[in-house]
């Protein structure tokens, strides 16, 4: 049996599901208590969800103030009307930008919408972590994800897992989140090493994309949390 992943005191890592497209899954997450629901309103990914769906099935789901998980709602260099149009069918906690979006962007996102942004960060090496710095005066939270391969036809939910190591002994200047290529089987050894407050899963919990696997996400978050 190894060492209890949380050290006495630390907090356990919050849990964000995403991706999200129908009841099953999202009751699972919202039943197994993960902190976050991704919904993905990019339409070329297999997860998309308009702005109609992800209001049918935020239906009945508890607010946060109700002791329900935040809804976050994932965009790629989306423009205003994209935002305003799935402003005006769900409430969103979160906005989470996913793709090229500049400083500046994150910063009048924020402001216009009056909501929490999380901006995603490509990670493939050294290098990358050095744009954190523009992003953490402006973004709420950060998701630090692994870079696309060439061939991807999506900024994310790509199964591709970074390498971990290079945020051994990693501090950021805002909360953060793990992303990319986690699972059940290896999510734990992903907080033990980068000591990540926050992961992120999609791919590592479905049987099919976009079709979540109740009992891969049951099991993730259980792996998360030591029990
Ligand atoms: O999930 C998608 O299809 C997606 C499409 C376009 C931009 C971002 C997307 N997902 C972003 C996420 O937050 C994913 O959870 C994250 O990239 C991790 O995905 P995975 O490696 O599949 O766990």
């Amino acid at each position: 049996m190894s060492a209890p992943l949380i050290k006495t005191g630390m907090s356990a890592p919050l849990i964000k599901i995403c991706g999200l497209t129908e009841e099953d899954g999202l009751d699972a997450a919202v039943e197994a208590g993960v902190d976050m629901i991704g919904f993905v309103f990019f339409p070329r990914s297999p997860r998309a969800v308009t702005p109609a769906q992800a209001a049918e099935l935020l239906d009945g789901v508890p607010y946060p103030d109700e002791g329900g998980p935040l809804r976050v709602g994932l965009f790629v260099d989306p423009d205003d009307a994209t935002l305003e149009a799935v402003f005006n069918a769900v409430r969103l906690d979160l906005i989470q930008l996913h793709g090229n979006e500049t400083p500046e962007r994150v910063e009048a996102v924020r402001f216009e919408f009056g909501c929490e942004v999380m901006k995603a960060l490509p990670v493939g090496g050294p290098a990358d972590l050095a744009a954190v710095g523009a992003y953490a005066d402006v973004a709420d939270r950060l998701l630090l994800d692994a870079r696309p391969p060439a061939d991807a036809d999506r900024p994310g939910g790509n199964a591709q897992a970074f390498d971990w190591s290079l945020l051994e002994g990693w501090e950021s200047p805002v909360p953060w989140m793990l992303a990319g290529g986690l699972t059940p089987e290896t999510v734990e050894a992903a907080v033990r090493l980068t000591n990540a407050p926050g992961v992120d899963v999609s791919s590592g919990v479905e049987r099919l994309p976009g079709i979540k696997d109740p009992e891969r996400i049951a099991r993730f978050v259980r792996a998360v949390r030591g029990v």
